[in-house]
This record gives C-alpha cells, structure tokens and sequence, in this order.
C-alpha cells in the first residue's frame, strides 16, 4: 500500500474538525480535506475569523491557522473529496435512535449508511474507509456489504479507528493520545490498510502507543471505554450521596480510594451528574446490542450506569427545591454554566438541561450565564425536550451575559459547570446583591465553601 497522500473526512463536527485539523498540521505532505453537507458549519470552519470556528477548543484556532489552506480544507463538495481521496474516515453523529426499532437506545446508523452509499456511488479508485464515528459492534460489515455491492469493482478496505478524545482536552488528547487503535482485517490487504493508517499516525505519535486490533474488538473497545468512564463517575456519585447522608467527604474518599494505584485517582469527580453527547448514547447502545444478543444480565448491568446519573441529576433540582423552604415558585435561580463541562460551548445531555427542566416545573425563574455557549442553543436544550412550550420555556429562563447580572436579586445560585472562571468571582459582591438568605448549590464542588459561608451564604456541595 502506497504511502496516503490524500485523506477526505466526511463529517466537521468537535470529532471529524479538531481530529482531522491535527493529522494536518502533523502531516504537511497530506491533503486533507473535511466535508460536510451542513454549508453553515463549513463557512464557520473557513472563517477568517477563527473566534467564530464552530468548535470552541483550547488550542484549536492556532492548529487551524498552521494548516489551513496549505494542506487542509473545508468544502462542502462531498463528491469531489471522496473521488480524490485514498482514504476516508466517516465521522458523522450517531446519536440514539428517536424512533422505530431500538427506539431510545440504538445507535442511529443512518447517516453513516448514507456515507457508506455516497462513497460506492463515487468512488472510482481502491479506497480505506475508516470508521471514526463510535458503532455498535459489526457495523463494520454493514459498511463492507454497502461498499461491496455496487459491482464497479473498486475494492475496499474498512478499518475501525474509534476517537477517545475529550472535549474541552480535544487538542491535547489528539496531540499526545494514551494510545491509537486501528482495527481491521485479518488477511494481508486488511493489515495493509491498517499499516497505511499507522503510518499516518507515526507523523508524531510513538510506535508503541498504536494499537492493532482485529475491527470487532476495536469497534467494541471504543464503547467499553466509554461505559467505564461513565460507570466511574456514576460510582463516586452513588458514593456522594451516602456521604451526605453519613458525615463522610466525597472529596476525601475519592482521594483515598484514588491513591490505590489499582483504582487510580481520575473520574473520580462527584458532580451533578455526567453529560455530553456520547456515554449517554453509547451505553444506551451496549445495552442494546447486549440485549440482542439476549444477554439480560450483562444489560441491566450496564443500564444501572444511567438510572444512577438520571437520580443524581434529579435529586440535585430537588434538593435546592427542598431547601428553599420546599417552594422555588417565582424565585430567581441562577445558573454559573450550561455546557456539560467546562473549556467547550457544547450542550449536549448537558446535566443543567434537565435541572432546569425540573426547576420550570416548579414554577422557578433561572438566570443561565455561561461563558461560552449561546444564548439561542440554551433555548433549544431546553425546547427540545418537549416537556412545555416555547413560549413557556421563554418565560422561565432568562440569558445573561454578565455573570453578576445573572446572579443579581437571585433567592439561590446553582454551578452546573466547573468553569475555573467561577471561582475567581468577587462573591462578597454577588452576596451582597442577592435576596437573603442567599443560596450556593455547587453542583461541581468548585467553589470554596468556607470562604463563601464566612461571607454569608448557605452553601450545600455535592457529597458533603
Ligand atoms: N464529541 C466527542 O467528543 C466525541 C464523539 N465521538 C463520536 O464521533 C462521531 C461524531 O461526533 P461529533 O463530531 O460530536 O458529531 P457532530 O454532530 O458534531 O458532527 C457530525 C457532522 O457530520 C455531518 N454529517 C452527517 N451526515 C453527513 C453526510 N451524509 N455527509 C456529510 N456530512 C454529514 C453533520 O452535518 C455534522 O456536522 C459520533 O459517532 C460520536 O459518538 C467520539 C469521540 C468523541
Ligand atoms: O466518546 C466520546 O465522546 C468521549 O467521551 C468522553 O469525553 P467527553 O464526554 O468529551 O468528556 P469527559 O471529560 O469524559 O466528561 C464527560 C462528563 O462526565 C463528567 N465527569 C467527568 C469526570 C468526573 O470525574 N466526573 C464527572 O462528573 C463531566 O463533567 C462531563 O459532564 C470520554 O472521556 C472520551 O474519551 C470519549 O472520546
């Protein structure tokens, strides 16, 4: 297999954008060429602007500047990028299925299905196709079986090379990755197209740290990542709320189990809950394809990862209902963050969606100030769970610029996002312009709850 000179990604989302905007600039002989059918997306990539790239990620502008338009475009010409291209990675959205069979848990293929077409409909030339977006496991067949029946004799080779990058890290975690995982075939062309792809990586990414796989223990690997982070962080939540109950300290028992190097001191945070748009549907994912296989057990298992997030998120609403004297009806709360964590503008299953959510239901006015997510996608979180109208829902939540604005004239202030920013705040100002007594709920256990209650303020953290 010739050295890749010539990669196309279908898909500019936070995945397909940051991740392709690095082999970029790590790979200078390589065009690499981004698509996207969203023309909207593709002219915020192209700004020249780079405030205005429709990804916020530390670090990613500097990436885009060094590459862009030397050896790394952003089109909406699908059809051309994939003729041209050697290789193509998929990276498209797979979110939950919202309707028909699987309803509510399977992975939504559609739009990699579409791919699948779009590529054996152009493609006139051998071809790797490389799943990057997050599959069930043997999705990787249905792509070949696609790619396969189109009778022009072009032959295809499928890799599964699943992203493990965090957003709000994406630009670190894609520089300096713990490690790549390439699946694919097990014959001499399969491991062809693997070492291809290897090769691309090896631009600056240490041998040892690529991992080959066969493509159905890579395309698994990638959602058993990501029910393990998320069981972590479910884990230590479950904990949190036995700590309130006991006297004990999360922090501190995070901080003693986490020095067991068999535990490890990471994703120990207890929070309001995870968000984000991945462990959510992927472990809805593993569940189902765990129950397909009629493996009950091994789903229910899993299932208990999300049941214990939705309580936490609950039971953060209801416990500021609770403590304002059982009633937050025409109270103002204010919101310090909307994003599901901090260093991104992305929303997606963020945990203040559904607090908020729950805080409408009992008649709450919320003050949402985030740093960087738009006052517009706040709205649409909200609207799009249907649970009110619009009208409704823009009655009840008001958007401010300006933190201390937010939290002016508030009964009660919520931290749904760990924004470092939060902690510098001048809280004897914002104290001194709150209704009294004045709340704190830190839902991230970011602030300093000493300093904040010598101020005045009633402050109730997560597990404490
Ligand atoms: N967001 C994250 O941090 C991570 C996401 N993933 C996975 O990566 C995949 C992509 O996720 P995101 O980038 O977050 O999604 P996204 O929604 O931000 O981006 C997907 C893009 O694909 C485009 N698209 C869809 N169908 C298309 C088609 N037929 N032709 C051209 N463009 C098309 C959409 O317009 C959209 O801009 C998902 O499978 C996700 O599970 C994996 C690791 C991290
Ligand atoms: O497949 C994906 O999409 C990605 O999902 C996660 O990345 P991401 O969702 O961007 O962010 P995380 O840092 O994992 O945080 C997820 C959620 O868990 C919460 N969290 C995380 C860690 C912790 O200790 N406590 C905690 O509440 C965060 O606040 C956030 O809401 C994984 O960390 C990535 O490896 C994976 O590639």
């Amino acid at each position: 297999m010739s050295k890749i000179k010539n990669i196309c990604c279908i898909g500019a989302g936070y995945v397909g954008g940051p991740t392709m905007a690095v082999v970029a600039a790590k790979c200078p002989d390589i065009k690499v060429t981004i698509v996207d059918l969203n023309a909207q997306r593709i002219a915020a990539w192209n700004d020249e602007n780079l405030d205005n790239l429709p990804v916020y990620e530390p670090g990613l502008d500097k990436i885009v500047a060094q590459a862009r338009g030397r050896n790394l475009f952003f089109s909406t010409d699908v059809d051309k990028a994939i003729e041209e291209a050697e290789m193509i990675f998929i990276s498209v959205n797979t979110p939950t299925k919202t309707y028909g069979l699987g309803k509510g848990k399977a992975a939504d293929l559609k739009y990699i299905e579409l791919c699948a077409r779009q590529i054996a409909k152009v493609a006139k030339t051998d071809k790797i196709v490389v799943e990057k977006s997050t599959l069930p496991v043997r999705t990787a067949e249905a792509i070949k079986n696609i790619l396969d029946n189109t009778g022009n004799g072009v032959k295809f080779q499928i890799l599964s090379n699943p992203e493990f990058l965090a957003e709000g890290t994406a630009i670190e975690d894609l520089l300096n990755p713990d490690r790549v995982l390439i699946g694919g075939g097990t014959d001499t062309e399969g491991q062809e197209a693997i070492q291809a792809l290897a090769e691309v990586y090896a631009n600056w990414i240490p041998q040892e740290r690529i991992l080959t796989t066969n493509v159905w223990s890579s395309e698994l690997s990638k959602l058993t990542a990501n029910a393990f982070l998320a069981q972590r962080v479910s884990s230590i939540n479950a904990m949190s709320e036995l700590c309130e109950k006991t006297g004990a300290d999360v922090n501190e028992v995070a901080k003693a189990i986490g020095m067991d190097s068999r535990i490890g001191p990471k994703f120990l945070k207890a929070s309001v809950g995870f968000g984000g748009s991945c462990f959510q549907k992927d472990i809805l994912n593993l569940v189902y394809i765990a129950k397909s296989y009629g493996l009950h057990e091994v789903a229910d298992y899993w299932e208990q990862v999300i049941i214990m997030n939705d309580h936490q998120k609950r039971r953060f609403a209801s416990s500021i209902v609770r403590t304002l004297y059982n009633t937050v009806s025409g109270k103002k709360i204010a919101f310090l963050g909307w994003a599901f964590k901090k260093d991104t503008n992305d929303t997606r299953e963020s945990a203040a969606i559904y607090v908020a959510d729950d805080l409408l239901f009992e008649q709450a006015g919320i003050a949402v100030f985030d740093p960087k997510v738009e006052k517009g996608q706040i709205y649409a979180d909200v609207n799009y769970l249907g649970t009110r109208s619009e009208a409704q829902n823009e009655k009840g939540i008001t958007v401010f610029a300006d933190p201390y604005e937010a939290c002016k004239d508030a009964h009660a202030i919520a931290v749904l996002t760990e924004w470092d920013e939060f902690k510098e705040y001048n809280w004897q100002h914002i104290f001194d312009n709150m209704k009294k007594p004045a709340f704190v709920f830190d839902g991230r256990n970011v602030l300093d709850g000493e300093k904040l209650r010598e101020i005045g303020f009633v402050f109730q953290a997560i597990g404490k």
